[in-house]
């Protein structure tokens, strides 16, 4: 487990781009004066739509924020109209890329072989992808640590080696009014966990919950995820706010722990 608490924010498709603009700026200010963003103990990332990455990177620009893309194409460069490759969006600063969210696997078709192709060219273009995964109905804990741990392997083939940021998101929690139980959540969360612990040359992976996430989550879960994927519910800049104070707190407390492992180690 690392000290390290992540929290991103995806907007997917839901401002125009003056609000994105607003947001940014809104956030950006938040985030430079945000202790534990300021100084790494949180990791904070933003994924806007494509057309807005550009004056999000600029909006962020010396907040330790990651600018993050919503997609990546499968393939680097090319004739593949409509599509972005890893090589360009890591050329204008994106530093992580969301692949195989649940909404891209209902409406576009994209399947594990889409996915692992996609992590595939995000590492080796240096970008960490958050490679999404969640069990479409609702099951019981186990069964949905089954099929999700399933999904991870699928989406690490042939993947080189590097940091991933697993996002399990149960798709059935996805735009809902609350997020899956506190119990679920950590039940898989801590089954992909050890997954990721048996990979080698993922040092640094992290395990991170989306769906219906936000304020008051964070500290219920507590050490069993390694942080928060939002969406709806960092809308509001005041809401994101307190995730991240929870968010320092969650980094806090690990780092003490880590801190009292190593002194019995000793
Ligand atoms: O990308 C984010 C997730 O799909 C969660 O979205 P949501 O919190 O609006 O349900």
């Amino acid at each position: 487990m690392t000290a390290r608490v992540s929290i991103g924010v995806s907007l997917k498709m839901y401002f125009g781009h003056s609000d994105a603009r607003r947001w940014f700026d809104r956030v950006a200010e938040l985030v430079a004066g945000h202790p534990a963003v300021a100084d790494g103990r949180v990791e904070f990332f933003v994924i806007p739509t494509y057309l807005q990455v550009l004056p999000a990177v600029e909006a962020f620009a010396g907040t330790r924020t990651l600018v993050g893309a919503q997609d990546v194409a499968a393939w680097d460069r090319g004739a593949y109209t409509g599509e972005v490759g890893a090589p360009e969006l890591a050329e204008v600063g994106v530093r992580v890329a969301e692949v195989g969210h649940a909404e891209r696997r209902r409406l576009f078709g994209e399947t594990d072989t889409d996915v692992a192709a996609k992590v595939e060219t995000s590492l080796r273009s240096g970008i960490t992808p958050v490679v999404c995964i969640g069990e479409a109905d609702r099951v019981d804990a186990a069964a949905a640590a089954d099929a999700t741990a399933v999904q991870l392997c699928a989406a690490l083939v042939g993947a080189p080696a590097g940091r991933v940021i697993v996002a399990y998101e149960p798709v059935w929690a996805i735009g809902g009014p609350e997020p899956a139980p506190v119990a679920h959540i950590a039940t898989v969360a801590e089954r992909l966990r050890a997954e990721l612990d048996t990979l080698e040359d993922r040092d640094g992976s992290t395990v991170i919950y989306g769906g219906s996430a936000g304020p008051g989550l964070l500290a219920r879960l507590g050490h069993s995820v390694d942080g928060l994927f939002l969406g709806r519910f960092a809308h509001d800049p005041d809401a994101l706010a307190g995730v991240l104070d929870e968010a320092s707190a969650l980094a806090d407390a690990r780092s003490d722990a880590h801190s009292a492992n190593t002194a019995v180690a000793s």
